[in-house]
Parts: C-alpha cells; structure tokens; sequence
C-alpha cells in the first residue's frame, strides 16, 4: 500500500522492530456488510501474538489494496478527490477484473494523527485470476502518480493472512518487493478515522470554506463558476425579517414537499426550497462529482438560499423544505462508513451551525418508520424489488442520516411524528409552531 504509507511504515519500522514499538500506519476497509475491517502490517520480527483480521480474504481468493497520495491544500484535494472517484468508476462500474471481484473502499490512517489521511481501494479477486493483478497494475502506472505501492494479501498455511508490498516504478514490469508482512488485526479506534477530516473534507463550516473548493474547480467544471458568481452577489451577513422562518428537514419521501406546501397555504407563507431554483440546474453536475466537491455545491447554495429567506421574512411567514442541516446530515452519513455507531459523537463541531449562515427560527424533523418510507417510495413507483445487500446498506445509511439530524444542535432538529395523515401531521405541526414563533 500505498505510497507515503508504505514509506511512513518502511523506514521507521527497522529501528521501530528494535525498539518494538507497532508501525502507526493503519488501515480501515468496509465490507459489503458495512463492518469495518482494522489491520495493520507487522513484521515477522515484531513480536506479537496478535490475530489475522477477520477475513476481508475471499478463499481461496487474493487481495490487492492501494492508496492515493494524501492531498493538503484545495487545489490537490480537488484533484485528489476527482481521480478517487474515477478510480472508483472504473475499479467497480466497469468491472474490469470480472466476475468474482469486488472493490471496497479503505482507509489508511495513523492513530497518532501524525500522517495525512490516504484514501484507497481493496481489491477481492475469489478467482485469484493473474489477469485481475495484470489489469490493476496497469491502470495504476495509468493513472496514478509513480512510484504506486500495491499490496497483495493471501492466506498462508496455518490462517495467517500475508501481504507482499510491491513498488511499481514508471516503467512497465518494473515492479520491486518493498517487504512482505503478517497482517494482523487492529483494535477499533475510538473515533472513526474519517472524523478528523470531516471539517476539511465533508462539512464546510463557512462560506469562505466552501468557496475555496468551489474556486479550485474553475476550470474542471464551468459551472462552478456560475455558483460562484450567484454567492457573490450575495450579501455577507443578511439579516432575518421580522417573520418566522421555519425549516423542514427529513429523509426522502417522509413527507417534506407534501407538508411545506400546506403549512404555506395555511400561514399564507412564502416557501422557498433548497438548493434554491437559481442553482438546481447544475444539481445533477455536482451530484455526479466526489464528495469534496458536491458537498461545498450544497454548503454555498445555503448560503445564496439565505439571502433569499432575508427578503421573503421581511414580508411573510417562510417555509423552507431543506437547509444546513440537510447538507451537514447527508454529508457525515456518506463520509462515515459502517454503522450509525461510528457517527462523531454528540457535540462534535459537525453538528454546530455555520457561524456565518442566516438562522431559521425553527427547524423540524419529519419522522416516519422505516416501513412507512419504504411504503410511501413505493407509491411514488420505486423499485418493488432491491438486493438485500443494498436494503441493508440503505437502512445503515438511513439511520446515519436520521441519527446525524438528531445530533445537530442550535438551532436542533424537533422531531416529528410523521407517520399520521396529512392533515394530523400540518395540525401537530402548526400547533408547534404558533407556541415558538410570534405570527403576526
Ligand atoms: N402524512 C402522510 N400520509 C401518507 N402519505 C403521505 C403523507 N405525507 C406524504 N405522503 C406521501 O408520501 C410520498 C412522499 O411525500 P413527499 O411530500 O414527496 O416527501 P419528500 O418531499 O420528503 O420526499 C408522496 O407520495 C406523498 O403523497
Ligand atoms: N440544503 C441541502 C439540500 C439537499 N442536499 C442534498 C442532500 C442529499 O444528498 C440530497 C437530498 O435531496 P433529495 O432530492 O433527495 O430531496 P427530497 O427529499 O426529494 O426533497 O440533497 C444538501 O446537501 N443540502
């Protein structure tokens, strides 16, 4: 693995071996199940007794595992980012290695925090097919930058999971043993490795932030531009009118568009929606980019929805489907992998409001069970049919969002039972907001 890592393990490790002291790199990867599988690599030498990790090893297939180089300022974190997704794409979309592999997502982290996050891939080939290792090497001196590290995992006699580390150098075929090592497994760290990174890479916390990102990808997407421009004409800090500005916030299909639409009709309010419709014509463009990316689109449309809630509250009553929370929400359940366990806990700074962003004076949370969402899609003519895999993955990903709302603090997300009629959900909710707004 993986290029600064292998050598953050590598040179250190001679005189760590004496000192016996563990290696710091570590890594993470995600099953199709969503458990998180932690491991490092020792060597023969460290004395530990230590078990192989639970197996991510197909039998009696081989793995294969890569990072990226870690990235620091915007400008190679949105290049980095853009070549991650690509990698992804052609590692799982086009299948280039067959039937009978798999491409997972994995981390390599330092538990000490001394060296930059690396996001990479592992690769499951059941077939343990030559071709597999030939294609992947090639499309690695292809498209990353050399010297790439790729690592091969088999399982040896006895269970013990090994891993040979190769160095691929510029030139076709000049591949180099950099060490062979036991893998074996590491204890769960207390926070998930991504949290660390979520304020750099997810959830931008302010404007400036976010626009960063947005000004690095200028000449990569055009519209990016376009964005821009809108959030500059923008005032910095728009002020509140003296209205009440209430935010509606939930999964989809819990009833948001449905509800908005009649507490407007009923308070004869103003309703705005997120992303406004200045910018939603370029949702389907950076929804197709990496989360670097699609996640500054999100936090800056935000801030051109601000402006708008400014001048509708000076006049009316305003109902928004959708605002911070929604984009804070979404981005930490996609970051975070695994289950709603490996969440950042409560009070984490991805839960606090943006210092710089116009506050509603209420924000709702529609809640319905996972069985009434299923039934609800299903009425607007989703698929009767998902692979269980992916069902399971959704509810992982569903409680991640719900349980990230839940977690939001000043303003929180109240939730509300969406689960009745219309009509008793408008009543529970105007009941709700007539005790906290003043409604002139
Ligand atoms: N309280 C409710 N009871 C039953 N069905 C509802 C209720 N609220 C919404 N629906 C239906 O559920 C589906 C999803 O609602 P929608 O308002 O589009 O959700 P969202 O905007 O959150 O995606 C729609 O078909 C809608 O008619
Ligand atoms: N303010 C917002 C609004 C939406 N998002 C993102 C979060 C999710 O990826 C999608 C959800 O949008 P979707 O179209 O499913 O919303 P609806 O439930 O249909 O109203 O948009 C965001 O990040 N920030």
């Amino acid at each position: 693995m993986l290029r600064r890592g292998a050598l953050a393990l590598l040179v250190p490790l001679r005189r760590r071996s004496a000192m016996a002291t563990p290696p710091d790199r570590r890594f993470v990867v995600e099953l199709a199940s969503s458990e998180l599988v932690h491991f490092y690599l020792s060597n023969d030498d460290d004395n530990n007794h230590r078990a192989p990790p639970r197996c991510f090893l197909p039998r009696p297939g081989r793995c294969y595992s890569f990072c990226l180089p870690a990235a620091g300022s915007p400008r190679e974190r949105v290049r980095a980012a853009r070549l991650h997704r690509l990698l992804q794409r052609r590692l799982s979309q086009e299948q280039p290695f067959g039937a009978g592999s798999a491409a997972l997502a994995l981390l390599s982290y330092s538990p000490s925090r001394e060296a930059a996050l690396e996001r990479g891939f592992l690769v499951q080939d059941e077939r343990r097919a030559p071709e597999t290792e030939r294609s992947l090497e090639e499309l690695l001196r292809h498209l990353l930058p050399a010297p790439v590290h790729l690592a091969v995992y088999e399982v040896a006699e006895g269970g013990e999971v090994r891993c040979a580390l190769w160095r691929l150098d510029g030139a076709a075929q000049d591949r180099q043993l950099v060490r062979r090592a036991r893998v074996v497994a590491e204890e769960e760290p207390a926070l998930h490795s991504a949290c660390a990174h979520l304020l750099e890479d997810a959830v931008f916390r302010s404007r400036g932030a976010a626009r960063r990102v947005l000004e690095e990808c200028t000449s990569l997407i055009p519209e990016a531009k376009a964005v821009l421009d809108l959030v500059d004409q923008c005032p910095q800090h728009p002020k509140k009118g003296d209205f009440p500005v209430i935010v509606i916030e939930g999964l989809d299909a819990t009833g948001k568009t449905t509800l908005t639409q009649a507490v407007k009709d009923s308070l004869n309010a103003v309703l705005l929606r997120s992303p406004p419709p200045s910018v939603s014509q370029w949702r389907k463009i950076f929804d197709d980019e990496p989360t670097l990316i699609r996640r500054a689109f999100y936090a800056l449309t935000n801030y051109i929805l601000a402006s708008e809630i400014a001048k509708a509250s000076s006049k009316s009553p305003v109902i928004v489907d959708r605002y911070w929370h929604s984009t804070a929400a979404y981005a930490v359940a996609t970051e975070i992998s695994g289950k709603v366990q490996n969440l950042p806990p409560l009070h984490h700074e991805v839960y606090h409001w943006p210092e710089d962003l116009l506050k509603p004076d209420v924000v709702l949370l529609l809640t319905v069970s996972p069985e009434e969402r299923i039934r609800r899609l299903k009425g607007r003519g989703m698929e009767k049919t998902e692979e269980e895999t992916e069902l399971e993955a959704n509810t992982c990903f569903r409680q991640k969002v719900e349980e990230s709302y839940r977690r939001m603090e000043n303003p929180t997300c109240q939730p509300v039972d969406a689960s009745p009629s219309r009509e008793e959900v408008l009543k529970a909710v105007l009941h709700l907001v007539k005790n906290q707004c003043h409604l002139p």
